[in-house]
């Protein structure tokens, strides 16, 4: 039977990419989604932008929501300091079972926690399961009309700090018109849109950064 997309992307990283290289597995899944088969990882452009805020927060808690294949989970492992924990959450369980082997090949198996589930079901047990007491970064990449709800369910739960900072996918396309009004009105954040494109193609989309004040 006919292999899926993530199959074929985690084949490219078997092939292509040296075990244990990170850079390497960011660069063979670019190259294959580029040249070969595209796929939703936030890419090559829109991933420089992400290094540049994950440098500048220097993060010890992560959390992504939405982890399809680990492209993303890699690039910011392969930033973090050596204790620094990155939690993924994924509710498609194909998705995560790709992702675990792409993590695993990079080596970053020890900074990062994949949690298969609803983030609507996990958000409220982080804190517990993982003692976290606070997020530094979070990085929303799953279902766009879950950006909103996940975001007031994170601050429900106590999880920002003041200068906890939100940074969200694809908030032009395919777009996340609610969450971009809520950040960009609100007392309680500083925003700022990182203009950019869809993972290799030219059609504009960006990154919000988002300051939570406290
Ligand atoms: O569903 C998505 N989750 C997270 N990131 C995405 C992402 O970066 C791009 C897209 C996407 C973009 C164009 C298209 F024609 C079809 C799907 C979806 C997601
Ligand atoms: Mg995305």
């Amino acid at each position: 039977t006919r292999s899926t997309r993530p199959q074929r992307l985690l084949g490219a990283v078997q092939k292509s990419a040296t075990r244990g290289d990170p850079c390497s597995v960011v660069n063979a899944i670019d190259q294959f989604c580029r040249h070969t088969e595209w796929a939703m990882n936030v890419g090559d452009e829109k991933g420089c932008i992400l290094d540049s805020v994950v440098s500048e927060v220097n993060p010890a808690t992560v959390l992504e929501l939405g982890t399809y294949c680990g492209y993303s989970t890699v690039r910011i492992a392969r930033l973090l300091p050596p204790h620094a924990k990155l939690i993924t959450l994924e509710f498609n369980p194909d998705f995560a079972a790709i992702a675990r082997q792409v993590i695993a090949w990079a080596g970053m198996e020890e900074k990062v926690h994949l949690v298969e589930g609803a983030s609507g079901e996990w958000i409220p047990k982080i804190k517990e399961q993982f003692g976290v007491k606070a997020l530094d970064l979070v990085f929303l990449d799953h279902w766009k009309d879950q950006y909103l709800p996940d975001t007031k369910l994170i601050e429900e739960c106590g999880l920002l700090r003041k200068g906890s900072v939100l940074l969200a996918d694809n908030v032009i396309f395919p777009g996340a018109p609610q969450y971009l009004e809520y950040v960009r009105s609100s007392q309680q954040y500083e925003s700022q849109y990182f203009k950019s494109h869809l993972e290799y193609t030219k059609v504009e989309d960006g990154l919000e950064k988002s300051v939570f004040l406290g």
